[in-house]
Order: structure tokens, then sequence, then C-alpha cells
């Protein structure tokens, strides 16, 4: 039985944001302080005042897209970096228009705004990507996050019989990707709860608008840190399939969204995939720059091969995203089937 003044549903809790904004106690299924043992400083929700703000590298594009090959190369360095110690920056002059980034904060709103059956219409299945969910009720009983998100499947189909530039530009191309937009209602007991958990994303790239609002926080040396909200930025950050690409070198980014007593917030979520049928193994020239940069023995594989599929559908029905899915990934991969349904 869910907590008073929920509405439940076939034992499931059905997220209203109008009657959730108004809980003066945080209800039990949504509560992830576990007091002061048990938990490590990455999982225990912190007071939104103690934090720190994170001075992240902000890449300006503007002299990629004029061709400055001296703007270029530096930026590049700058992308670099950030992606080998937290795998998170922000760009500007990324070449999406302000005024489209409106909009879609606009449409967004109209879907957030929709009444609650029209929601549930749409509502995501067990095992599916696209559609409506309200807290992740249908796939999750305790440990809820605050949130409310609706996704849409993504498949650009790169120009046919271009010539190959780029080894990753190659293994984007056809990608599944995924767009969610993430709303995030005000909560009275914000300390006990969490929008989006800490995780690091299981996806390749991510694309992130957020509002200005403020709530989403990286772990970097060794803390929470709030990444500051800039309207003309999109945020990007390594997931875990690109650091497997990368053999480990690139770091994906341990992340979380805490939610706020006063104010809603919005997030508009780009996740980069790669085509099913790809193999997620580094390009043979980073191993072999590896071996030459490096002892014999640091320089070995350190991720087996895998298929996206596979890691999508280890997230969606055997383990909920966090900040140690990949190594537990590894450790059910040999015993699935390598036959999937996605
Ligand atoms: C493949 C995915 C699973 C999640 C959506 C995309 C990329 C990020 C994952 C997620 C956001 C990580 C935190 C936990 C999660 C359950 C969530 O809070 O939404 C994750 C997504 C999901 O499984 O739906
Ligand atoms: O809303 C945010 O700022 C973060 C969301 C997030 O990390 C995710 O959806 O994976
Ligand atoms: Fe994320």
């Amino acid at each position: 039985m869910s907590s008073p003044c929920i509405m439940s549903s076939n034992e499931s809790i059905v997220f209203d944001p109008s009657i959730m904004q108004n809980q003066q106690k945080l209800p039990k299924e949504f509560i992830w302080a576990k007091g002061s043992s048990g938990f490590s400083p990455i999982q225990q929700p912190t007071q939104q005042e103690n934090h720190d703000v994170l001075n992240e590298p902000l890449v300006d594009l503007d002299g990629y897209f004029r061709g400055d090959e001296v703007a270029t190369k530096h930026a590049a360095e700058l992308i670099h970096k950030a992606c080998l110690t937290h795998g998170f920056f922000q760009v500007t002059n990324h070449g999406v228009d302000l005024s489209l980034i409106r909009a879609a904060h606009d449409q967004m709103d109209g879907l957030f705004k929709l009444p609650k059956e029209k929601k549930l219409r749409v509502q995501k299945n067990k095992g599916e990507m696209w559609g409506y969910s309200g807290a992740h009720a249908h796939r999750f009983s305790k440990q809820l996050p605050w949130k409310e998100t609706f996704s849409f499947g993504y498949n650009y189909v790169g120009d046919q019989g271009r010539v190959e530039r780029q080894h990753f530009r190659k293994f984007y191309e056809d990608g599944n990707s995924l767009l969610r937009c993430n709303s995030y209602p005000p909560c009275k007991e914000p300390s006990l709860t969490f929008g989006t958990g800490p995780h690091c994303d299981p996806t390749s790239l991510t694309i992130l608008h957020q509002d200005q609002v403020g709530g989403l926080e990286v772990f970097a040396n060794n803390k929470w840190q709030a990444v500051r909200p800039r309207q003309d930025a999109l945020v990007i950050n390594i997931g875990d399939t690109f650091m497997a690409l990368s053999n480990g070198r690139y770091k994906s980014c341990l992340h979380r969204a805490v939610v706020n007593k006063e104010r809603e917030r919005r997030s508009l979520v780009f996740f980069v995939n790669p085509k099913e049928d790809k193999i997620v193994r580094p390009p043979q020239d980073l191993l072999n720059r590896d071996n030459e940069e490096k002892t014999k023995t640091s320089n070995r594989r350190r991720y087996p091969d895998f298929k996206w599929p596979h890691l999508l559908e280890f997230t969606q029905k055997h383990y909920r995203a966090d900040f140690t899915t990949l190594q537990s990934f590894f450790q059910w991969l040999p015993s699935s089937s390598t036959s999937t349904s996605y």
C-alpha cells in the first residue's frame, strides 16, 4: 500500500505533480537518504546550500565553425582534457539556435502540462524506451526519482555514399538515439530524495540543455559540484559506452539531478547511441598508441566487446542504471543470451 494522498492504480504510484508538490512529508517510496551509515558519499543526498559550483571547461565552438584551425585545435585540447578527467564540459556557439532551444522548452512545457489521463495514455511499458514515465513507478518500487519524463526515439540516417572521414562518425551513423524531456516538480523535502539519482549514463555521449533553475551536479574532485545553468550552453558528458570505446581513457561522468523546494525544473537531454549491430571495441589506432605509450601490462583491453542493445537490455530489464552499471554489466554479460529484441 502506498503513502496516503498518492493516487494509486494497480499498486503502482501515479506521480501527479500537482498533488506531489504539496505533500508536506515525502512519501517513503521517494526517500533515498539512508542515515549516516550504509551509504557512500556518492549515494547520500546532501543539503543544497552546501554545494560547490563546478569550474568546468567552457568550450567556445565559434572558431571551429568558422574553420579557424588554431581555435579548433584549442577547443579540441580543452575537450580532450575534460574527457580524460571528469568526462564533462559545456559548449557555447554550438550552432543550435537559441530560439530553437526556447521553442523546444515551450513544447516540453505543453507536454508536461497535459492532464494526467493524457500522459498515461502514452505511458512507457517495462522494457520499452519511448513514452511517458511518472517517477518510473511502473518499473521500480523504492528510491523513486522525483520526476516525470517523456522519451522519444531518434534515428539519424546519414547521407548515403559519403566518403568516410572519421572512425567515430561512421560508428555513430544511423544510430538509435534517445531524446528525453525531464520535469522535476518542487519538493517539500528535497534533501531526502533525488530528481535523478547518482549515475553514469550507460549511453555514449549526452547533450543536455537545462533551464535556469539549476540542479545538475557532477562528482568531481571527490565531491558533488553544481553545474551553473547557462542559457546559451549545451552540457556534454561522456557515458559508459564511450568510455569503453576509448579503452577507459575518457571517463564516464558521474552526475545526478537534485530537486528544490520552490521551483519546477526542466531539462532536455539527447543520448547518442550507435546502431545495434556495431561492436563496441576501441579503434585499433588507439590500442596501438596505447602500446607505444605504456608498458605491456597496462595497455591491455580494459573491457570486453559488446553491442549497445545488450547494455540497453541490461539497464531496462535487469539493473537500474547507477554509478557502477558498466562493471555490473560485464559480470552479467557472459551469462546472458546474446539474442535480444531491441
Ligand atoms: C539508456 C538509458 C537508461 C536511462 C535513460 C538512458 C540514459 C540514462 C539512463 C538513466 C537516466 C540513468 C539514471 C537512472 C534512470 C533509470 C533514470 O533515472 O531515468 C536511467 C534511464 C532509464 O533507465 O530509463
Ligand atoms: O536533468 C538533469 O540535469 C540530468 C538528467 C540526467 O542525468 C539523465 O537524464 O540522464
Ligand atoms: Fe544522466
